[in-house]
């Protein structure tokens, strides 16, 4: 099964948009994990299993892992997800770019290291940055186009030819790049009209969209804008508000049923608005 499949198939299976990002912060830890050699498994692991009848993805952001030598209690999570989840796709969150003969090893890192089914990449090194990951014919390529942070503007929004950057990249990505299908693109949620003008362009490519929750997109606008006809088309991320939503994550108290509650409530409120 191809990524794309596999998205579709989550979709319908536990009737959600929603994802949810795995950016453990070890200060953030629930007390009892904190400092544990295996906490950061323990703590993923624990929202996974709360988590996974109400999502359509997890998107472990690497760097979260990365930064506290913990690579190897990623790769675990993401053996655990294939062999617990198998449905589920894993969304590497890793916005890689660089030379193709380099990409060629960012490539085997994400897809045959992690296992990942789709990994983030920059788009500002051209095609040939990009070409490496698209051999892996069953796995995804979600190529940043518009970002959910202010400062995404200096550079998307800049004018080409009349217009502004990220659209230019919406369109190489869906009529250049996507021979094969298993493109998709980021969109923040902190900009649903720029949502809405990457749809029109895109058809029915699915859109990783970050910036519900913590950062305060609106879901209500995101979904107008983001939806495909048949109201899916995205992947609706939400990391801390999740991860954390319980009102002190340091006593360690019901971390995972709070991120559950949360989960449920976020993909209610997604649903309510496509159909
Ligand atoms: O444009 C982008 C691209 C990626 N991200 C990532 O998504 C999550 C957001 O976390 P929240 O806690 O839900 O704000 C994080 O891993 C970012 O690296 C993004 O925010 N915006």
């Amino acid at each position: 099964m191809t990524f794309i499949q596999k998205l579709a198939a989550a979709w319908q299976q536990n009737d959600t948009l929603l994802c949810v990002g795995l950016d453990p912060d070890s200060a953030k830890l629930p007390a009892p994990l904190q400092g544990q050699p295996d906490g950061i498994y323990t703590f993923c692991k624990a929202i996974i299993d709360a988590t996974a009848d109400v999502v359509c993805a997890f998107k472990p952001q690497i760097a979260y892992f990365s930064a506290l030598r913990a690579e190897d209690q990623l790769e675990a999570l993401c053996v655990y997800l294939r062999a617990t989840y198998p449905q589920i796709p894993i969304v590497l969150d890793a916005k890689r770019g660089d030379i193709g003969a380099t990409a060629e090893q960012y490539a085997r890192e994400a897809y045959e290291r992690y296992g990942a089914d789709a990994v983030t990449l920059s788009p500002y090194m051209g095609f040939d940055s990009v070409a490496p990951y698209l051999e892996w014919k069953d796995r995804g390529a979600i190529v940043l186009c518009r970002t959910s942070n202010a400062g995404g503007s200096d550079l998307q929004f800049l004018k080409v030819d009349g217009q502004p950057l990220y659209q230019h990249v919406a369109r190489m990505v869906a009529d250049k790049w996507n021979t094969n299908g298993q493109c998709a693109l980021v969109v923040g949620a902190t900009f649903p009209e720029e949502l809405a003008q990457v749809r029109a362009i895109v058809g029915d490519m699915p859109l990783l969209v970050p910036g519900i929750g913590a950062q305060g997109g609106d879901i209500a606008a995101t979904v107008s804008a983001g939806k495909t006809a048949n109201g899916t088309g995205m992947m609706i991320s939400s990391s801390r508000a999740i991860l954390y939503a319980a009102p002190d994550a340091t006593t360690g108290e019901d971390f995972a049923m709070a991120a559950r509650r949360v989960a449920l409530q976020t993909r209610a409120a997604i649903n309510q608005f496509r159909r």
